[in-house]
């Protein structure tokens, strides 16, 4: 959860994208408070990778101000640029994994860019570290992306972007394409990442069932801004067609009935359920996610 509502560790004011003649942002704000996890949320187009491009320095807006740490990011010397760059990591969507390289290699390669001078078997050893944080097998680390199963890439691209200790997560749909007992794992890692870790994560996702289960908040972008940000129970307080389509059409609806249904388990006791019953074991147990004992974990409905 936010440690704060007033500590935002990204900032963004005003912000205006455009290619050509198409405006993608105008005027948009949005605050990632610490600590907490943001799913963002929109339909396609609407620019949630564009606005995370714009956060990490990957796309210069027209107009707007971004802050991430306090530092403002656009317009910086490169030196001053690297040093706010070290302090995040990024999961692409796809992963976005180097196809020649193992993912060992691929965990190094951000170690290696910014510290040029790292001793080599130390190297490995924080990559190998790195990849069995994510829940992969210590054998995953010299295979090769096409070696790999979605879920395995997505483990492998989140390695990367955890390879220099990050503060701050960007991930990219990073269920898109998994299935349900995957994505749910991958949900579970990314909670306990965010708990053990006090990671703040910017997520954009399509995936109900992840809002529900692991998002503190919400921002939902329309009409070229973040028309709203909050809890799934504050969005749904608002009258905006989009999100309430969105959130009470038959998806939401069933991501809601799967959230209230745990919590219900929850409240009476999974504890006494197993002494009954021991070896009735959760999707996600099932699943072997490491981080599936958490209660924030919903069940997948699709
Ligand atoms: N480099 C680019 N050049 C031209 N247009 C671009 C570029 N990058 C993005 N766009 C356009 O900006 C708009 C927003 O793209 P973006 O990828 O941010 O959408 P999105 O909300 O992430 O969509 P989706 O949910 O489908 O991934 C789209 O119309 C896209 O075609």
């Amino acid at each position: 959860m936010a440690d704060s509502q007033a500590d935002p560790i990204v900032q963004v004011r005003g912000l205006r994208n455009s290619f050509g003649d198409q405006v993608i942002h105008d005027g948009l704000d949005l605050d990632v408070r610490r600590g907490e996890i943001l799913g963002v949320v929109g339909g396609s187009g609407t620019g949630k990778s564009v606005l995370m491009r714009s956060i990490i320095g990957l796309q210069t807006p027209d107009a707007g101000d971004i802050t991430v740490f306090g530092e403002p990011t656009i317009g910086r010397e490169e030196t001053e640029a690297v040093e706010i760059r070290k302090r995040w990591g990024v999961l692409f969507q796809g992963g976005a994994l180097f196809s020649t390289l193992t993912v060992a290699e691929n965990v190094e390669v951000p170690l290696r860019e910014f510290y040029r001078d790292l001793d080599p078997t130390l190297l490995s050893e924080i990559a190998s570290y790195k990849v069995v944080m994510t829940g992969l097998a210590a054998e995953a680390g010299p295979k090769y992306p096409a070696e790999l199963s979605g879920g395995m890439k997505k483990r492998a691209g989140l390695a990367r972007a955890l390879a220099l200790d990050p503060e701050l997560l960007f991930l990219d749909e990073p269920t898109a394409g998994l299935d349900p007992i995957g994505a749910a794992a991958f949900d579970g890692l990314t909670k306990s990442l965010q708990k053990t870790l006090g990671l703040t994560v910017f997520l954009i996702t399509h995936d109900l069932d992840t809002l529900y289960a692991i998002c503190d908040r919400i921002a939902v972008l329309a009409d070229k801004k973040v028309i709203a940000v909050g809890t799934i129970d504050e969005l749904l307080a608002l009258d905006h067609p989009w999100i309430q389509e969105y959130f009470k059409g038959p998806r939401g609806r069933a991501a809601e009935n799967a959230r209230d249904a745990l919590q219900g388990e929850n409240d009476t006791g999974a504890a006494s359920r197993e002494e009954q019953n021991p070896t009735e074991l959760t999707t996600r147990q099932r699943a072997g996610d490491p981080a599936a004992q958490m209660p924030e974990h919903a069940a997948r409905t699709s």
